[in-house]
């Protein structure tokens, strides 16, 4: 059996501004309404950056933005000050109204929409950023945090990010940073991820020793890596991987990355569709400040976040709203309250000792938009016993072919 070696051969991350988390304390229904005036644009904008706890762009804050050593944008608060200068230009200084249309590109303005994901060029995510946003400007992020951030920071119109692989199946990390950022998911988009084992010209399938990848593309080829005896390395994205078994020339190590990335990075692809079943998709999330204005004019999904008191029953009840009403859930994920993640009984009369349970948050998605009565009345109902509840967002399902 291949070890799985979690460390990263890339350059060491900097540190990036931390986003204090906000205390999921206060039911986040209400829909911010699109700014009018620039006056009212630049409140607007005060006032996400005042919920984000990050301070409002201004001139030096250019100091804080970079790209890494693998061309991903970077937001750093230690930076020297002669530190090359992020392209923030103009047009990212003031607020642009959102329209509700999705996919809307390019924006009104006649620029293109700049969409943050996670990752170098030759990315997943890169591919899916311009599946949901066809002509955007794609811009690589060094890590999740950074992409929530460049938004919060109207560095970049949007974020694509990844939220569940139908090999792999979560990316919990996402799924914490929606509740710990004030974004709203705008839309989904689903990609059919294939994988190829790359390496440099003349390296034969036999020559390696190791390959390199992202953690949930590791998991997605666990067969064929297995099979094949290489150990695992978990570096940031699958194409920063490819691009560090060029760059170094490595003979005895290669890459679980796209054709794209190959042909970026001129390796050559040893094997195609590796991973360990063909239907292998990957959902990602639309991210932007302000929520669209959800229709029933097409297929709606809305997501949502929920806490619960400790009780026998509670969680069956909470999903009954919805069972009752007949709306279909499509994802159920639960994640540790981190803020309280655990709790100890406060009911002896049972005669044993205090029990300590742990307490977590749900995450749910639902088949129907905010603007149906009936997902209205289920989440009023729902909000008569929970102890938080945030609609993350009410967008459109992707019907699309993958
Ligand atoms: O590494 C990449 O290329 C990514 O875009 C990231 C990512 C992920 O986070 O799940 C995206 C799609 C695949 O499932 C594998 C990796």
């Amino acid at each position: 059996m291949a070890a799985f070696v979690a460390r990263s051969p890339m350059t060491p991350l900097r540190g990036h501004i931390a986003a204090k988390p906000s205390p999921p304390n206060q039911p986040q229904t209400a829909e911010i309404k699109p700014p009018t005036t620039l006056r009212s644009k630049r409140r607007l904008c005060m006032r996400l950056f005042a919920s984000s706890s990050l301070s409002s762009p201004g001139p030096g804050d250019r100091n804080k933005i970079t790209h890494n050593a693998a061309g991903a944008l970077q937001l750093d608060s230690l930076l020297p000050s002669d530190t090359p200068p992020f392209d923030a230009s103009p047009r990212d200084s003031l607020p642009r109204p959102l329209s509700s249309t999705l996919g809307s590109n390019p924006v009104p303005d006649g620029s293109r929409l700049r969409v943050a994901y996670q990752g170098v060029r030759g990315a997943y995510s890169e591919s899916a950023a311009e599946k949901a946003y066809p002509n955007c400007e794609a811009v690589p992020c060094e890590q999740f945090d950074t992409a929530f951030e460049a938004v919060e920071r109207w560095l970049v119109d949007r974020a694509v990010l990844p939220i569940e692989n139908s090999l792999g199946g979560s990316i919990h990390r996402n799924y914490d940073l929606l509740l710990r950022h004030r974004l709203h998911i705008v839309g989904e988009v689903k990609y059919a991820v294939r994988h190829c084992l790359l390496a440099n010209n003349g390296v034969k399938v036999e020559d390696l020793k190791r390959v390199l990848s992202h953690p949930q593309a590791l998991a997605q080829c666990e067969h064929t890596l297995t099979s094949l005896g290489l150990v695992r390395e978990a570096v940031d994205d699958t194409a920063g991987a490819a691009k560090h078994v060029a760059l170094h020339k490595l003979q005895d190590t290669g890459a679980v990355a796209s054709s794209a990335a190959a042909a970026i990075y001129g390796l050559n692809i040893l094997a195609e569709d590796i991973q360990d079943d063909c239907d292998n998709v990957t959902r990602f999330l639309m991210l932007a400040r302000e929520p669209i204005i959800p229709g029933v004019d097409r297929p709606f999904k809305t997501s949502i976040v929920f806490s619960l008191e400790e009780g026998p029953g509670v969680l069956f009840k909470a999903l009954a709203v919805f069972a009752l009403r007949q709306i279909n859930l499509t994802k159920i994920e639960s994640r540790p309250l981190r803020k309280q993640p655990l709790r100890a009984s406060d009911d002896g009369s049972n005669g044993f000792q205090k029990q300590i349970y742990f307490d977590y948050l749900f995450y749910v998605d639902f088949d129907a938009s905010m603007a149906d009565q009936k997902a209205q009345n289920a989440l009023r109902h729902l909000k008569e016993f929970a102890t938080f509840l945030r609609v993350l967002g009410s967008y459109p399902v992707d019907t699309s072919m993958i």
